[in-house]
């Protein structure tokens, strides 16, 4: 596949990509170029197709058709050498559930060739006090992150995290953001799945929706949807109801607004524009008002 930039290849590239499920079409013709070191955030609504994007691009899910290139390779012929530059956190649970949190990354550790210590990683995920506990006595959200420290174990180049707070409680979701910072400034491509806005608002360079088997968009989160956000609407209380505007010059709205009220105070009086979450659910809404 060419390559678009003059430097590095990006580290992800995928055109036309198609996958369906008995006769169903999930992914219908998929375009999505993930750059060297930057942190992409997937996001699209249940069943979009994302864990199904991320698996092909593992190279653990056939597609149907569609050219991939992950770090200039096919994943689906791509050898073990490949395998050890990618860095993997699933949905599934992974881990045996007998060993120590401890014995789990010790044991991982020697497929590795030059491992991440086990004690950095500990600290990074917030597992240091569940070191020796068994894996079977875990709670959800310390298994997602004994996921995480596994993924990022053998130092990828490219990791891919699919839904990695899902289950953690805020704190652990703040530390897991810490962890994705660290690893995006030590030069890592990330590529992650969320429900979560406010964490693609927090760690995306840019974001892409999937909807409807495509990407619908790819910007960076504050200027997802430009268009969208370009309609503010002003707000205000009149006659004992509300009144509401849309509009794309507010200020003026405004000036007509308080020449019209000279003297009073105009009450409830407030200018808005769409938020992340605004633009995003009209991303992927149908024109019957339910997601696609
Ligand atoms: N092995 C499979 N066999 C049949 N259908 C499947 C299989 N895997 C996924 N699907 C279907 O494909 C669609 C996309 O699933 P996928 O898991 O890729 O979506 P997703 O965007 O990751 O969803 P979520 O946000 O719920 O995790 C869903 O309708 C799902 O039921």
């Amino acid at each position: 596949m060419p390559t678009t930039t003059g430097g590095l290849a990006p580290a992800v590239e995928v055109r036309g990509l198609r996958k369906s499920y008995g006769g169903k079409a999930v992914l219908d013709g998929l375009d999505l170029e993930v750059r060297r070191g930057e942190c992409f955030a997937l996001l699209g609504p249940n069943g979009a197709g994302k864990t199904t994007t991320i698996e092909v691009l593992e190279g653990v899910r056939r597609r149907d058709a569609g050219e991939v290139a992950v770090l200039g390779e096919d994943p689906a012929t791509a050898g073990r050498a490949w395998r050890a530059r990618i860095g993997v956190v699933s949905q599934g649970e992974g881990a045996g559930q007998a060993l120590s949190v401890r014995e789990t990354l010790d044991h991982f550790a020697r497929y590795t060739s030059t491992p991440r210590p086990t004690d950095e990683l500990l600290a990074a995920v917030g597992l240091k006090e569940k070191a020796d506990t068994r894996v079977g006595r875990l709670s959800g959200g310390q298994r997602r992150r004994l996921a995480v420290a596994l993924g990022v174990q053998g130092r990828p180049e490219l990791v891919f995290l699919d839904e990695p707070t899902t289950g953690m409680d805020p704190v652990a979701r703040r530390q897991f953001w810490q962890l994705v910072r660290d690893l995006r400034a030590g030069g890592t491509t990330v590529l992650l799945t969320t429900h979560y806005l406010d964490e693609a608002a927090e760690l995306a360079d840019r974001v892409g929706v999937i909807a409807g088997g495509r990407l619908v968009e790819v910007a960076p989160p504050a200027e997802l949807g430009a268009a969208l956000r370009r309609e503010a609407t002003v707000r205000w209380r009149d006659d004992g109801g509300w009144r509401a505007v849309p509009t794309e010059t507010p200020a003026a709205v405004l000036r007509d607004l308080l020449a019209a009220h000279p003297h009073a105070e105009v009450l409830g009086l407030t200018v808005t524009r769409p938020d992340l979450e605004d633009v995003y659910l009209q991303l992927v809404a149908t024109p019957g008002g339910e997601p696609r």
